[in-house]
């Protein structure tokens, strides 16, 4: 007996410096190719049809400049036009690609003994009943949903007039600020409810600091964050490795990330950072990434991991939930006063809707369509008339114009071709409320949750660095009953946080029509 335990132990050390080696090897190349798509494209043999092919590639809409003009513009016709632009150039090209990738990607999970790649996906959740959980869920939050629906469209159809908004009907998806429709800040300066006080978006003031708001800069202010809760710096090899403004000498993949090289040294971010609030929050949701690979580093490497993915996702946002309170952001020198009176606190309350409680729709939809998808009940002729139904049932929106099945709108959103599951953002979105509550009261905050900021609390860090450095060695039940006292996904720390806005959009939505029971209506298309 003693042999074999310590035969397993010698197996499993072997196994671990292996899979160190194996798995940094892979994910160094993988990074120096995300970092530089023209060097490894120039290295092929293939140079002539490949720079030509480049040459119509740079012909192609650049997405970051396509996301710019998503959030600016008050044009209906100028947004309709980037909105199909990039349906056209990304997703379209995909579709045949897709379905034969379904049928190896299924291959492959039931090699692994599951019935499909969604069954694989949802076996890291640990839980019988986990599409009842989601749905559950979704349900807890559906009635803020409907509300701050309810109040953006009759604001859009202020904007928009009665031509192009039904005040019964689903809101065009072109019109919300994002190219998903899964942001809606970017029009908050539509939705503001006292419009005369401080603006809270403080992506102006950002750019104003002659201090120069740069790229660096907002970097080191959100790890002073983390070690003010005696988390850990970022390490040197960070700062060297970590590509965090978009060369201007290649293309890159632009869409953020946090890499772990697996070697208990090097973890980086590749981010194409700008200086406003939406990248001011991406650099909190990567380096939360970072954190966890920091504190877990140890662990052997199956280990390294989020106690389950929705973990991983959730850190960095629970640290920004503080960032983002009108306090805190005078304590950084972001806004003027801080001293937030009734008025700019419900201002940032629905500052805070747009972004959490419109998301979660979208983040609960895109992998119950690929649920389907991966289980054939959405069969490849189906693909884009399931996802319109998903989009116009959960969401509450349409397609500005008309959709066939030669439009393949899914693989337009990075994470189907990058192939990378999303009920992670979900399950986060929710979670992150749960621990933000419970390292409120561990900062012995008083007063309402919104206006709670962890800032310098040794006692908040503390709960956060247990359950990070588990990494994902035990249970996430477990993990989460001893961080937060509940052993279970729960929305009711979402609910209390929001409690304020939502009384504040029952009296705003009094005459107004909850939900889209005109639930086939579409836009007329601008002639
Ligand atoms: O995709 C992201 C952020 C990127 C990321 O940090 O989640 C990134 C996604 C990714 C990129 C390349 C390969 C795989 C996944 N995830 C990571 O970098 C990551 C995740 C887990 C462990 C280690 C790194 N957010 C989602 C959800 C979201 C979040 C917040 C607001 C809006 C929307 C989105 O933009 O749709
Ligand atoms: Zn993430």
């Amino acid at each position: 007996y003693a042999n074999s335990s310590s035969d397993a132990l010698r197996f499993l050390s072997d196994y671990n410096s292996t899979a160190e080696e194996v798995f940094s090897f892979a994910v160094s190349a993988s990074w120096n190719f995300n970092t530089n798509l023209t060097d490894h494209n120039s290295k092929l043999q293939v140079r002539r049809l490949l720079s030509l092919t480049l040459t119509l590639w740079k012909l192609f809409f650049d997405f970051e400049e396509l996301k710019e003009i998503m959030a600016k513009s008050r044009s209906y016709q100028k947004l309709l036009f980037v909105w199909e632009a990039w349906r056209n150039q990304s997703g379209v090209p995909l579709k045949q690609l897709y379905s034969r990738f379904v049928e190896l990607s299924n291959k492959a999970s039931r090699a692994d003994g599951f019935a499909d790649t969604g069954d694989d996906w949802r076996s890291w959740y640990e839980s019988e009943t986990f599409q009842q959980d989601m749905d559950k869920l979704y349900k807890t939050i559906q009635p803020l949903y409907l509300h701050l629906h309810a109040f953006v469209r009759r604001k859009l159809y202020d904007q928009y007039g009665s031509k192009y908004i039904n005040l019964k009907g689903p809101i065009p998806a072109h019109l919300l600020g994002s190219m998903f429709a899964q942001k809606w800040s970017n029009i908050y300066d539509l939705m503001m409810p006292f419009p005369n006080k401080p603006n809270l978006d403080v992506t102006d003031e950002m750019v104003r600091q002659v201090s120069g708001y740069n790229a660096t800069h907002m970097f080191r202010v959100a790890e002073e964050f983390f070690t003010s809760l005696g988390l850990m710096e970022m390490p040197k090899e960070f700062w060297e490795g970590s590509m965090i403004v978009k060369p201007d000498d290649r293309d890159v993949v632009c869409h953020a990330s946090a890499w772990d090289f697996y070697n208990r040294k090097d973890f980086r971010i590749k981010q194409c950072t700008k200086v406003t609030t939406e990248d001011f929050f991406t650099v909190h949701h990567e380096m939360g990434h970072i954190q966890y690979f920091l504190q877990y580093k140890n662990q052997p490497v199956g280990f390294r991991g989020g106690a389950n993915p929705g973990f991983h996702e959730a850190i960095g946002d629970v640290i920004f939930l503080s960032v983002s309170t009108p306090k805190h952001l005078q304590t950084i020198n972001l806004l003027e006063s801080g001293n937030a009176d009734e008025e700019t606190d419900l201002n940032h309350l629905l500052k805070m809707a747009l972004d959490k409680i419109a998301f979660l729709p979208s983040g609960y939809l895109i992998d119950l369509w690929r649920w389907e998808v991966f289980g054939g009940s959405t069969p490849p002729e189906r693909y884009n008339a399931d996802w319109w139904y998903l989009r116009t049932k959960y969401q509450g929106i349409c397609p500005p114009i008309r959709r066939t099945e030669d439009d393949f709108d899914p693989g337009a959103k990075f994470h189907i071709p990058n192939n990378t599951p999303y009920i992670r953002y979900f399950v986060s979105f929710i979670l992150q409320f749960q621990l933000h509550e419970k390292l409120c009261e561990a900062a012995n905050h008083t007063g309402p949750l919104h206006t709670c900021d962890i800032y310098r609390s040794k006692e908040a860090g503390a709960i956060l660095k247990k359950l990070l450095e588990s990494g994902s060695s035990r249970p996430w039940p477990e993990l989460l009953q001893e961080a937060t006292g509940t052993n279970q996904i729960d929305a009711s720390s979402l609910m209390r946080y929001f409690e304020p806005l939502m009384k504040w959009l029952e009296k705003q939505n009094v005459n107004e029509t909850l939900g889209w029971p005109d639930f086939m209506w579409v836009p007329p298309v601008p002639e």
